[in-house]
């Protein structure tokens, strides 16, 4: 667990939700939770899957109170507040840890409507948490300028060796805000890069876990998803299995970064980051 700049913790590591699809979310969900060690999910409003989600949670032999549900919102200003609500009520869940805006497209009224929204419903107890997601240095800055009386405790980005976005990180973490990594595993868009197949040989451990542990080992929460028990398995070990990549390794890694996006399509990203 790792302490935010709220005081509240969260799961070093988690597994996310996109794509995971009605029943298949709850199997999902159920192996990686109860049968590999799971307990952080992400979902969104955008994934259609928070009523799954939720069910997973309300029918786990895991307790609630153990588990650490975010979700996002793409709804601006006042709705906000009650999209999740709704999403509370599709869930069937008394909270979420965790409510992230998911973009932040639409000026800065919006972005700063929005925030109080959502610090409304922790205020009221129904979020703990709240942060943001695919925010740039600017827009943390305009955040961290408006003295947020809820302090923003996370930004989730796009993030992997071959877009390491290290002086967004910088920025993050001067500001004490912690980096979730989206997309850890660059959706499988560079397995078989040279560099990363001779780490993954040298170290005895496959390409997926490479990227994950560089992530962690780079300070960040990375959320690989995955539907299927044995590479969620795969994935955890990068976090539980006892290993670490020597400094070489994550040298060489470093060197990777090709400073553009690598999984999500660039074109969906500049409308939700304009
Ligand atoms: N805030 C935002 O804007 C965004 C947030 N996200 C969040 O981040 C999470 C992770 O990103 P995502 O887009 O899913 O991409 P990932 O980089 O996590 O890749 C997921 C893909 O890799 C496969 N996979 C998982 N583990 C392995 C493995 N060990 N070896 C080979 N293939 C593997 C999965 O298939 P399979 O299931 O069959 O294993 C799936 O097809 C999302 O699920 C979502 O929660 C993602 C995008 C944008
Ligand atoms: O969270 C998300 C999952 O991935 C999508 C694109 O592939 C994004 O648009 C979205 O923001």
């Amino acid at each position: 667990m790792i302490k935010m700049a709220d005081g509240h913790s969260i799961p070093r590591f988690g597994i996310g939700a996109w794509e995971m699809r009605g029943k298949e979310t709850v199997d999902a969900l159920r192996s990686a939770v109860e049968q590999v060690g799971y307990r952080h999910i992400d979902t969104a409003q955008y994934y259609r899957n928070e009523a799954e989600t939720g069910a997973f949670a309300r029918s786990s032999s895991v307790p609630r109170s153990e588990l650490f549900l975010t979700t996002k919102t793409f709804s601006k200003g006042s709705s906000a507040y009650d999209s999740i609500l709704r999403s509370l009520s599709a869930a069937q869940l008394e909270y979420w840890d965790l409510v992230l805006i998911h973009a932040p497209d639409g000026g800065p009224k919006a972005r700063r409507e929005t925030w109080e929204a959502l610090s409304r419903l922790v205020k009221e107890g129904k979020v703990r948490s709240l942060g943001v997601s695919n925010y740039g240095e600017k827009h943390l800055e305009e955040l961290m300028q408006s003295k947020p009386e809820v302090l923003p405790v996370v930004n989730q980005i796009e993030c992997h060796p071959f877009f390491a976005q290290s002086s967004l990180r910088a920025k993050c973490a001067s500001h004490n805000i912690l980096v979730q990594a989206y997309c850890p595993l660059a959706r499988g868009n560079y397995y078989g890069d040279s560099t990363l197949s001779r780490i993954a040989s040298r170290s005895g451990h496959t390409e997926a876990q490479v990227m994950l542990r560089w992530s962690l080992q780079s300070g960040m929460i990375p959320l690989p998803k995955s539907s299927n028990l044995g590479r969620q398995k795969e994935n955890w070990d990068a976090f539980a299995g006892g290993w670490e990549l020597s400094q070489e390794d994550m040298k060489e890694l470093d060197g990777l970064d090709r400073g553009q996006r690598g999984a999500v399509e660039s074109q969906t990203m500049s409308q939700e980051c304009a």
